[in-house]
C-alpha cells in the first residue's frame, strides 16, 4: 500500500475493546461535536502480532520520534487484544445546505477534506492518558470514553500519513480499503461537488419542510425566529413519524427504598408526566425469558448494576420509538443512571436531562421499608442479602452519578425520609 503525504479526507478510529459496547455514544458524539460521519466500519478481533505491528511506526517514520503519548506499549498491545475491537473510518461530511439556499443556483462547493479537519479530530480524541484528557480536554473522546493510558476507549492514527497503511493493517481484506477510497470518493463529490448528488438529496428529505418552514417564518415574524424555527422543525419531524423526546427530562435517583417510584407516581397523578422505570423495563425484559433476560434476572438478585448498554437500548426503544411522546409535558426517568457511563451515555444517544430529584435517605430506613415492600413486591431483590448489595453499589457507583450530574444540571437533593405527603409537598413545588 502506498503511503500518501497529504490529508487523505478521512479519518481511522479504533474503538477499543473496554468501549466495544459504547461504540454508538462514541460515533453519535463524533458525529454530533463536529460532523463526522462514517464511511465503512468492522467488528474485529486483534491479534498480538497485528495488534503490534498497527501500534508501532512505520519504519521510515523511525527518525521522527512519535510524541509521548502516542508511544505504544506492551501494555496497549494486550488490552487490544482483549476482545472485539470496532474499526471505523469516517469523514467530515456536512451537507452544505444553507449554500444550496442562499446561491440559489449550484451550491459552492464546501472544503471538507482540509489539514484543519485533521487537527480538529485530533483534539477530539484528546491526549491518549484518560487522567491527562479529563484535566485538559474534558469533552474529548477519551476524557468521556477512556479508563486509562492502555484502555483509552479509542485508538487512531498518529498523523495523516500512517492514515493508508493504517488503514491496510486494520481491514483483514485489502480490497475493503480501496472499497473505502471509492466510497469516501464519492462521498465526497456529492458533499464538496453540491452539484445534482446534493440538491436530489436535499430535494428527497427536507427541501419542501425547510422552504415552507422559512415561508411560515416570514409570515409569523416572531421575536425568536431560531427557537420558533427549531420547534417548527422539531413538529414537523415528529409528524413524519421520527417521534422526539417530551419537553421535559428529569432523573429520578436515590438508594433503593427511597421512595422514586411513590414519588413518580403523585407526580404522575397531579402533572400527567410519563413515567419510565429502568427498572421496570428490565424486569420486563426478564418476562421475555430470552439469554439477556436471564443475565439481567442475575444481574438484580445480585444487587449488581446491568451492563449500561442493555438499559439504555431498553430506554431509548420506550422514549424514541413511542409514537405518544409529544402529548406528555414531561418524562420522569425512574432509577436510571445508576453508574457514570450510562450518564455520559444517556446525553450523547438522546439528549441532557434539564434536572435530576435525588431522594436522601437513611440506610435504616430505606431497609426498614423495603422489608415491608417485600411482603407484597415479589421482586427477587428485596430481601436482606440483596438490599445489602444494593446498598453498596449505591455507594460505590451510584454516588459518583451525583457528583457529576450537579457539575451539569440543577440536582435537588430530596430529604426523604418523613411521610409520603411531606416529601411530596416539596416535590410538587418543583414542578409549579
Ligand atoms: N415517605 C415514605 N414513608 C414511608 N414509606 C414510604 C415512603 N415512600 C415510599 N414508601 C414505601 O417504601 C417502599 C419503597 O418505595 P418505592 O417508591 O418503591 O422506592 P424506590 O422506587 O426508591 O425503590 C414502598 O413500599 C413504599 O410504599
Ligand atoms: O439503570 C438501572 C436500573 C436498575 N437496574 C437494576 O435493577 C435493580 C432494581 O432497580 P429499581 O430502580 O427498580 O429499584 P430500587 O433498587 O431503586 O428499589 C437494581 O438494583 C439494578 O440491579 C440497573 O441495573 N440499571
Amino acid at each position: 500500500m502506498t503511503q500518501r503525504t497529504t490529508w487523505p479526507g478521512f479519518v481511522l478510529l479504533v474503538i477499543q475493546p473496554e468501549a466495544f459496547y459504547r461504540k454508538d455514544p462514541i460515533l453519535a458524539y463524533a458525529r454530533k461535536t463536529d460532523g463526522w460521519t462514517e464511511v465503512a466500519r468492522q467488528t474485529v478481533v486483534w491479534t498480538p502480532e497485528r495488534a503490534r505491528a498497527l501500534l508501532s511506526p512505520e519504519p521510515a517514520e523511525t527518525t521522527t520520534p512519535a510524541p509521548d503519548d502516542e508511544v505504544h506499549n506492551e501494555q496497549h498491545v494486550a488490552a487490544l487484544c482483549e476482545g472485539r475491537s470496532e474499526i471505523v473510518v469516517l469523514r467530515r461530511a456536512t451537507p452544505p445546505v444553507e449554500m444550496v439556499f442562499l446561491s440559489n443556483e449550484e451550491a459552492t462547493p464546501l472544503e471538507q477534506t482540509s489539514a484543519t479537519d485533521w487537527k480538529r479530530w485530533l483534539e477530539l480524541c484528546g491526549p491518549v492518558d484518560p487522567a491527562e484528557a479529563r484535566a485538559l480536554a474534558p469533552r474529548s473522546l477519551r476524557a468521556l470514553f477512556g479508563v486509562d493510558k492502555a484502555h483509552c476507549g479509542v485508538w487512531t492514527s498518529r498523523d495523516v500519513t500512517q492514515i493508508t497503511s493504517d488503514l491496510a493493517k486494520c481491514f483483514h481484506d485489502a480490497t475493503e480499503v480501496e472499497r473505502i477510497y471509492e466510497r469516501v470518493r464519492v462521498v465526497g463529490e456529492q458533499v464538496a461537488g453540491g452539484g445534482s448528488a446534493a440538491k436530489s438529496y436535499l430535494s428527497s428529505t427536507v427541501l419542501e419542510t425547510l422552504t415552507t418552514a422559512l415561508s411560515r417564518l416570514c409570515m409569523a415574524q416572531p421575536a425568536q425566529p431560531l427557537e420558533w424555527l427549531g420547534a417548527y422543525l422539531q413538529e414537523a419531524a415528529s409528524l413524519q413519524g421520527h417521534a422526539r423526546l417530551p419537553p421535559r427530562l428529569v432523573f429520578v435517583l436515590g438508594g433503593p427504598g427511597a421512595g422514586k417510584g411513590t414519588q413518580c407516581a403523585r407526580l404522575v397523578a397531579e402533572f400527567g408526566f410519563w413515567h419510565v422505570s429502568a427498572g421496570d423495563l428490565l424486569r420486563a425484559e426478564i418476562q421475555t425469558q430470552s439469554e439477556q433476560g436471564q443475565l439481567i434476572d442475575e444481574m438484580i438478585r445480585q444487587g449488581a448494576i446491568v451492563p449500561g448498554h442493555i438499559t439504555l437500548e431498553l430506554l431509548r426503544k420506550k422514549l424514541v420509538d413511542a409514537g405518544s411522546t409529544l402529548a406528555v409535558p414531561g418524562v420522569l426517568i425512574d432509577g436510571f443512571p445508576r453508574a457514570l457511563d450510562q450518564a455520559i451515555d444517556f446525553e450523547c444517544l438522546l439528549r441532557r436531562a434539564d434536572f435530576c430529584l435525588f431522594f436522601e435517605c437513611s440506610e435504616a430506613e430505606m431497609e426498614r421499608r423495603l422489608l415491608q415492600r417485600s411482603r407484597s413486591s415479589g421482586r427477587t431483590d428485596d430481601n436482606p442479602e440483596s438490599i445489602r448489595k444494593r446498598f453498596r453499589t449505591f455507594i460505590e457507583t451510584t454516588m459518583p452519578v451525583i457528583e457529576f450530574l450537579e457539575r451539569r444540571m440543577r440536582v435537588h437533593r430530596i430529604p426523604a425520609e418523613r411521610s409520603v405527603d411531606e416529601v411530596y409537598a416539596q416535590v410538587r413545588q418543583l414542578f409549579l
